[in-house]
């Protein structure tokens, strides 16, 4: 199981997804540009002393992303007819997520293997990302039996 955000925009989302892939032994990849210096202190702050233990890769875009790729591409997005609970996880997968402010544009929703979205109660757009990645991840890993021991 890996992580993925694509182009985030705030430090303290990323800080937190760090934090999250360090406490249950998940990789985090990001893929640039992302809204934000890599050494902004919200970042450092909410990763914490977490991030010395995290697996980060920093990819320089889209295209750089892909040539590292294996297994499945799961996007995360509001714009999409399956839920996080009516889908079978693999080992293998790749958790991705879109900007706090954008999502994920058209070529990445093409790209993906599956669009999973997490049901909200009605009329509610979205959730903060740093939360959508620690509901989806605690799912993924609750199915393929990844959660630490
Ligand atoms: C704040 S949301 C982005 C909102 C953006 N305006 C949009 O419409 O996609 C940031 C990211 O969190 C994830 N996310 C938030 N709520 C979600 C949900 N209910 N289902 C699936 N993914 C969600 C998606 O990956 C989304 O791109």
């Amino acid at each position: 199981m890996r992580i993925a955000l694509f182009q985030p925009d705030i430090a303290g989302n990323v800080g937190t997804v760090i934090r999250l892939g360090a406490c249950t032994n998940v990789p985090v990849d990001l893929i640039e540009p992302m809204g934000f210096a890599y050494s902004d202190r919200a970042l450092a702050r909410a990763g914490m002393d977490y991030a010395d233990q995290a697996q980060v890769t920093r990819h320089a875009d889209w295209d750089a992303f892909l040539a590292t790729r294996t297994g499945r591409l799961i996007l995360f997005t509001t714009h999409a007819d399956t839920g996080l609970y009516h889908f079978d996880f693999e080992s293998q997968d790749t958790l991705l997520f879109g900007s706090e402010g954008s999502g994920a544009p058209d070529f990445v929703h093409d790209r993906a293997d599956s669009r999973l979205r997490i049901p909200l109660a009605p009329g509610m757009r979205s959730l903060n990302l740093a939360v959508s990645a620690g509901i989806a991840l605690g799912e993924a890993l609750r199915q393929t039996g990844g959660w630490p021991a």
